[in-house]
């Protein structure tokens, strides 16, 4: 109320930086960073190994405390943020069906309400068969769809994602950035999405933040010029060839600052 910008960023970062360790052998993780994400927005951030970008998201998270500056998550409902990690984050000793309700067990959504929402989730990410089965028994494209399946059951008001897709082979790692694609932009989940793939970053993002090396903070950002609701054949179009060279040049500077020793 009173708020003099119309549509106030979901999430912002303000001098935000972390370091790790003291004394000679601190590490300057990340930042000085100021960062701003608007509600309904998918930011992608890519930057060299190393820069930062899991210690931002994690930051965001909640897991880890900023050592400067301050970030903020503007949140109008009590499911504020949900994550999912590269290596799936799912439970082994639970089955599918428990998985994917275990946010909602959480937030003390009654049984029977929260299998109904797991298992329309679990029918969304074509996996209605499995709400019985136990992780072991599935590929690492299903566990993570399953990971997918959780975080967006709680309905979050921010989706955090750290390089969700990067232990999948290239094809299924190509349909899942397709069908996390037409997920968002039914939903319109504001996300952070941290990848090292560009081709992901285009396909999936409003806009593409760029890293700097060691300690990390924002280079540049791109919006890739596709309209809304876009599909995956963007990935044949002249412009998303034109943009991934301009992306990637602004990233083998950094990628070459960081592989000489300061
Ligand atoms: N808990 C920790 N203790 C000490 N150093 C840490 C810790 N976590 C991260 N670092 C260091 O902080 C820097 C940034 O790490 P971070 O994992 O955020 O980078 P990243 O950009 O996500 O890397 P990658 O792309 O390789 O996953 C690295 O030098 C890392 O070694």
């Amino acid at each position: 109320m009173g708020d003099p910008h119309p549509t106030p960023p979901t999430l912002r970062a303000t001098a935000l930086g972390r370091t790790f360790g003291r004394g000679p052998g601190k590490v300057s993780a990340l930042g000085p960073l100021d960062l701003e994400v608007a509600r309904g927005e998918f930011t992608c951030v890519v930057g060299p190994s190393g820069c930062g970008k899991s210690t931002l998201l994690r930051i965001a998270a909640g897991l880890l405390r900023p050592s400067t500056g301050r970030l903020e998550i503007r949140a109008e409902t009590d499911r504020p943020a949900a994550m999912i990690f590269q290596d799936y984050g799912i439970y082994d000793w639970k089955s599918v069906l428990a998985n994917v309700r275990f946010g909602l067990d959480v937030q003390r959504v009654p049984r029977k309400d929260a299998d109904a929402r797991a298992r329309d989730w679990l029918s969304r990410l074509g996996l209605a068969d499995f709400a019985d089965a136990y992780p072991a028994a599935l590929s690492g494209g299903m566990r993570q769809r399953v990971a997918i399946a959780r975080a967006l059951a709680v309905e979050p008001e921010i989706l955090l994602m750290d390089e969700p897709f990067a232990a999948l082979d290239a094809q299924l790692r190509t349909i899942l950035q397709d069908e996390l694609l037409e997920l968002t932009q039914t939903t319109r989940t504001t996300t952070l999405f941290i990848t090292h793939s560009l081709e992901e970053a285009i396909v999936l993002g409003d806009r593409v933040l760029v890293m700097s090396a060691r300690p990390g903070r924002i280079l540049a950002e791109r919006r890739p010029p596709f309209a809304r609701p876009r599909s995956g054949d963007i990935r044949d179009a002249a412009e998303f060839a034109a943009l991934k060279r301009e992306l990637w040049d602004l990233l083998r500077g950094e990628v070459r600052t960081e592989a000489v020793p300061a």
